[in-house]
């Protein structure tokens, strides 16, 4: 077992939108996904990489820069989100963080639905952290057209740095490209100047291949990030999953010179988890993935695990999980 090691620099640029390319249908019938070869990949993935004990803190500290704190509840309300805030302004226990000499670590982002816009950025004023909003009829996406346009522009114009987008899956299903490759140029579009992550919807999709084929379709459509899932499907963020499109990434930079960003959402809740994807991350696509400007993880209750984590290696103890909560 070798160690995997965590670069000690963290990029600070801002990465350029990707302004998309044309249809390239050859090449999107040309992605392929071999089912067992990337599950037998996959189950390799937890606990082969030790990440020794004094780096442990550091790789946690580079998770939760990379955190989209997230709230998306039916019952979500402005003194729920003011707490979200407050976590996602300073994450970690003040003295923990003074332990580890890591004051002014925040999370990368806060995502909320619309409605809970204007008040996530009144919270954040100042404090440099984007909100975002999941968008267009999210989890379904099955609201009318003009109105998912319109659902993107409200949110921007509420103050929405980041749009989270659902894409239709019937599109993949049915195996329309040119409709869902529209699609998602349109609501590129209507994102200005906020940057797009699109919402693939993984556990509704069906097939690997049909993973691979709609991550490229999104990124030549030009999507910023390509996100796994709502949250809300039966099945999330899963490895295998990660491993196919982390590949679409690697191979639209490859092709194209542009880096577009992974972010895996839903269900990710242990520290460890953490590290296994972003030792997955290092290993596949590289340090420059390893910033919150490349990489997100979409979690709600993430983030009172890691700090469980780091108060254990500054303290050597554990304190109960609800003196953590994220919200
Ligand atoms: O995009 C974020 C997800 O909705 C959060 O999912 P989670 O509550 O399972 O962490």
């Amino acid at each position: 077992m070798h160690e995997t090691r965590l670069a000690t620099h963290l990029p600070q640029t801002v990465e350029p939108r990707n302004p998309g390319l044309a249809l390239d249908l050859d090449w999107v019938m040309r992605a392929t996904a071999n089912r067992s070869a990337i599950e037998r990949r996959a189950a390799t993935l937890p606990g082969r990489r030790s990440v020794k004990k004094d780096h442990q803190a550091a790789w946690l500290a580079r998770a939760v820069s990379m955190i989209d704190l997230t709230t998306l509840s039916g019952d979500d309300t402005e003194g729920r989100v003011r707490r979200l805030c407050a976590k996602a302004r300073q994450p970690v226990r003040a003295d923990i963080l003074e332990a580890l000499g890591l004051e002014g670590l925040t999370t990368g982002a806060v995502c909320v639905y619309h409605d809970m816009v204007a008040p996530a950025v009144s919270f954040l004023e100042g404090s440099g952290i984007p909100v975002a909003a999941v968008s267009t009829g999210f989890p379904a996406g099955l609201s009318p057209f003009h109105l998912r346009l319109a659902e993107i522009g409200e949110s921007v114009n509420a103050g929405a740095q980041e749009i989270d987008i659902v894409i239709s899956r019937r599109h993949v299903l049915s195996g329309n490209w040119q409709a869902l490759y529209d699609e998602m140029r349109a609501f590129r579009e209507a994102c200005g100047d906020a940057h797009v992550k699109a919402i693939l919807a993984t556990g509704e999709l069906g097939t690997l291949q049909n993973v691979a084929r709609a991550s490229l379709v999104a990124m030549m459509a030009g999507a910023d990030f390509i996100k796994t899932s709502t949250g809300k499907e039966s099945v999330n963020a899963t490895l295998p999953v990660s491993l196919v499109m982390i590949r679409a990434i690697r191979d639209f930079h490859d092709a194209t010179g542009v880096r577009i960003g992974y972010k895996p959402a839903g269900g990710i809740s242990k520290a460890k988890d953490a590290l296994t994807y972003l030792a997955l991350i290092k290993e596949e696509l590289g340090d420059d993935w390893l910033s919150p400007h490349l990489f997100r993880f979409g979690a709600s209750s993430l983030l009172g695990d890691i700090e469980r984590q780091l108060e254990h290696h500054v303290t050597g103890a554990y304190s109960a999980a609800w003196r953590h909560a994220s919200a």
